[in-house]
């Protein structure tokens, strides 16, 4: 066995003995070690492979895969621009805690400046927004190099995880490789042994990182649970603004009702990334801000944050008044929302929204794409129990949605709708690129609300109408593309739906991966989002 096809194999032997499940390969020579070695293990049931010509895709492809499964998830790819192309993807991991391993091939260091082909200073590449960046030496002829081959593996795994950080995120395994990069004659022989039974090389426990923090409940309080929080049976009682994709610890309360409310404790989880409101309270110097969070890392936008910890010890109890006007004004404004788009004249994203959050069942996922189907979800729903919701929430990109959603598919045993917006699904259409014969989700619809444009930004300061001449152009970014055909040349099934035949579609049995596109307005929402606020 040639060094680098020995290496290769160890590095993906230990990979697998690490608990990885899946891993994404992109095409290229100088990773084609590591290629062969992907593939012997594929064919071998031991780890469930995936092809991808764009390393974008590929990224995101690993985070719907980390995402929805809880393990790390290696992309493999050549030197070069493959590896920078990644960037998006360890942005998304980092700041959403997704445990990725870009595991990427690079030339032997000393090619370095030299004007060698595809060659770049690569390690590093991705500076401080991964956990850890680990190098192999090149693997030589008759040294006795698998101890360290595999002890590196461990410690990739374990960054990727933040076993004993708590702060699980993206991390760079850079392997320069020296020719020869195909396996020798003799592809059957050994590989370096492992540890005896199919162990990792290294084990080590999960380190619990517990900071506790009094709390007192008899405080006029609200929680807002955001991305990333983790359960808290402790705050069962409190009433909770919760984002789609994080959990409803106590009594839903509707993010519209927070400015109507004058809490004086406000108790962060996770991490919040949607709603102004939410914004506005947790910056209010008069509300006592405390954050609880699983990581070493806090939210703490406006700098208001009392106290923080891992964990809540909590006395006393909500008062019954301010349970029931929380409980009143919430409702009010699940009224408010229901009732206006009942009387809204055209079909917008947040009907979509409404219709696809009352089809998800317990066993279904839900994914949500950034901009408004994830703040529409969050105005016509709550999260429900048994089904799981996903969205990019780290760095809230556009990029990568579609690709997120195959992956997170791809690991969940039940259905999987993904909610987006057109541009969304533009800018990462070719997530739809499923090479033949290479894995494809069961059971996947992607519902685009097509309203032509950016629809969020006519609710944002440059939706005012006296930017009219401008918006439509530079915000709206409306394109006219025929979703049907390029949902046609990625070989995907795809339907036009009336926004009244949505729930029968969704209810329409699915088998692989299908578009159901609704055309929607946004130009009267403005004013949708308006009628609402008047109505609270
Ligand atoms: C990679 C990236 N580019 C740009 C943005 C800024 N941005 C946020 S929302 C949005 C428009 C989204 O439009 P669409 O997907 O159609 O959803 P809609 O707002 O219409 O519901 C853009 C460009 C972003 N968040 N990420
Ligand atoms: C479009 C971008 O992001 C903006 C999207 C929505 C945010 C927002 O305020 C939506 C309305 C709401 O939640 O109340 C907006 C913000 O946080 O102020 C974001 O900037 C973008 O390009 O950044
Ligand atoms: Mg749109």
């Amino acid at each position: 066995m040639n060094p680098s096809t020995a290496q290769a194999t160890v590095v993906v032997d230990e990979l697998v003995r690490g608990g990885v499940e899946d891993v994404v390969l992109c095409p290229g020579s100088r990773n084609a070690p590591l290629a062969f070695a992907l593939q012997a293990a594929d064919a071998a049931g031991r780890v469930r492979l995936h092809m991808r010509i764009d390393e974008r895709t590929a990224g995101f492809l690993a985070v719907g895969l980390a995402i929805s499964s809880g393990r790390p998830v290696p992309i493999v790819m050549t030197s070069g621009t493959a590896v920078a192309n990644l960037g998006p993807a360890v942005l998304e991991a980092n700041y959403a805690r997704v445990p990725l391993v870009v595991l990427s091939a690079n030339r032997p260091y000393e090619m370095l400046g030299t004007g060698a082909n595809q060659t770049i200073e690569q390690l590093g590449l991705f500076g401080s927004q991964v956990r850890a960046t680990v190098s192999l030496g090149l693997a030589e002829d008759g040294l006795a190099q698998n101890s360290q081959w595999r002890s590196a593996v461990c410690r990739v795994l374990a960054a990727a995880r933040g076993t004993r950080s708590g702060n699980a995120g993206p991390v760079h395994f850079d392997i320069p490789l020296r020719e020869p990069l195909v396996p020798g004659r003799h592809p059957d022989e050994l590989t370096p042994a492992g540890r005896p039974n199919g162990a990792a090389w290294t084990t080590t426990q999960n380190a619990t990182l517990d900071v506790p923090i009094d709390i007192d409940l008899s405080i006029d309080t609200v929680v807002i649970s955001g991305h990333g929080s983790g359960h808290r049976p402790e705050l069962a009682g409190v009433p909770t603004v919760a984002e789609p994709t994080a959990p409803l610890h106590g009594p839903p309360l509707h993010p519209l009702a927070l400015p109507l409310l004058e809490p004086r404790q406000a108790i962060i989880t996770g991490r919040p990334t949607l709603h102004r409101p939410v914004a506005k309270l947790l910056a209010n110097p008069a509300v006592a801000v405390f954050a609880l969070t699983t990581g070493p890392r806090w939210p703490d936008v406006s700098g208001n944050v009392v106290g923080t910890g891992t964990r809540a010890v909590v006395t006393g109890s909500p008062r019954a008044a301010w349970l029931a006007r929380c409980q009143k004004l919430a409702s009010h404004a699940d009224v408010a929302v229901r009732e206006q788009l009942s009387l809204h004249p055209k079909p917008t994203g947040l009907h979509v929204a409404a219709v696809v959050t009352d089809a998800m069942e317990p066993g279904d996922q839900l994914l949500l794409g950034a901009s408004n189907p994830v703040r529409d979800a969050a105005l016509v729903s709550y999260p429900k129990p048994g089904v799981r919701v996903l969205s990019n929430r780290g760095v809230a990109g556009i990029d990568g949605t579609v690709s997120t959603a195959v992956g997170a598919a791809l690991k969940h045993p039940g259905r999987t709708v993904a909610l987006i917006g057109d541009l969304t699904f533009l800018h990462d259409a070719a997530g739809l690129l499923m090479g033949i014969g290479e894995p494809r989700p069961d059971d996947l619809t992607i519902v685009v609300a097509n309203d032509d444009g950016g629809g969020i930004f006519e609710l944002l300061e440059q939706g005012d109408p006296q930017y009219a001449g401008v918006f439509e152009r530079v915000f709206g970014t409306p394109h006219g593309m025929d979703l049907a055909a390029l949902c046609s040349a990625y070989r995907v099934p795809h339907r036009l739906v009336d926004p009244d035949q949505l729930t029968e579609a969704l209810g329409v049995a699915n088998h692989g991966v299908r578009v159901l596109e609704v055309t929607t307005e946004r130009s009267g929402l403005r004013e949708l989002h308006a009628a609402v606020r008047a109505r609270l």
